[in-house]
């Protein structure tokens, strides 16, 4: 489908990211409320991330799953490229989180277990996403949450060196190893950042938050303590995804199954229950 900016009322501002600014949209034919981000060309040039842009296009457009947020389409005018994105009514997820400092376990073990979802999803697609941390993570009207900013993802196996930029507190082991800068990494690397989300969504706190150097020696070595106050069963999944042998960290559909999300994501027949239960008392 061919797109253009006339078919777009823009709304308000929803704010700006790295490289553009979120508009509201609605397109004027149907009605259709969208997020419409607006990057400049010559912003992209200078910040060297072009082929991410068209990387990020490629493979967003190419997903569909509810905890991922939809690329709808896109196009360009002589200075900017506009991406039609899904809009996801309750925003940054991080905002959330430092608001609340910390997410109670039942809200955690939700959002892991749909962020499982998403990942399963994206690995079975041989995508990674290589970026998984709260600011790329968006919430929907429900309350559900949506991966965002695929600019770093690419398709598995990858080779491709990371350059540095923003936290370190996310990056797996074996792409701060020197021999490895070039090396081989995986969809494993998703589940070690997955690991470090979910004890910051508990802690609210990264797990090897230090200063830069001692943050690379701290993931290195594994060395992280997990507070008195995290249940067992969250401590279980933790220690299970923050491995440092990325093949020996826990597999996407164990993570369904483990006691920690089972004890917090009723579904089904035990959900049913509850609610007839509780509205009978
Ligand atoms: C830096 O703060 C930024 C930047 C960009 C967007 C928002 C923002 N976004 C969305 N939803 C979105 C954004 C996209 C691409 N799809 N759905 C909702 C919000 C609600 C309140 C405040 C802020 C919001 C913030």
């Amino acid at each position: 489908r061919q797109f253009h900016l006339g078919m777009f009322e823009i709304g308000k501002p929803l704010g700006k990211g790295k490289f553009g600014r979120v508009y509201l949209a609605k397109e004027r034919s149907s009605g259709f409320v969208c997020a419409l981000k607006v990057l400049h060309k010559s912003e992209l040039q200078h910040g060297g991330v072009e082929k991410q842009v068209r990387r990020e296009i490629e493979i967003q457009s190419n997903l569909a799953h509810t905890n991922i947020l939809r690329l709808f389409g896109h196009f360009h005018d002589s200075k900017r490229i506009f991406l039609i994105l899904e809009f996801a009514a309750k925003g940054e997820l991080y905002k959330h989180l430092r608001k609340e400092t910390r997410f109670p376990e039942w809200k955690a073990a939700q959002y892991i277990a749909q962020m499982a979802s998403a990942l399963k999803y994206l690995h079975r697609k041989h995508v990674i996403h290589r970026d998984i941390k709260p600011e790329n993570i968006l919430v929907g009207i429900h309350g559900e949450i949506k991966i965002s900013d695929f600019g770093w993802s690419v398709h598995a196996p990858t080779n491709r060196r990371k350059t540095m930029c923003g936290t370190l507190d996310y990056l797996p082991p074996e792409m701060l190893k020197p021999g490895n800068s070039d090396g081989y990494y995986s969809e494993k690397v998703d589940l070690w950042s997955l690991g470090v989300l979910t004890y910051e969504f508990l802690v609210g706190e990264a797990p090897f938050e230090d200063t830069p150097i001692m943050t690379q020696r701290r993931i290195a070595r594994c060395d992280m303590q997990v507070p008195a106050f995290i249940s067992p069963e969250a401590k279980d999944l933790i220690k299970r995804l923050l491995v440092l042998d990325p093949e020996k960290r826990i597999p996407l559909e164990d993570i369904e199954q483990h006691p920690w999300i089972i004890k917090h994501c009723v579904k089904g027949e035990r959900a049913y229950n509850r609610a007839s239960a509780s509205s009978k008392s």
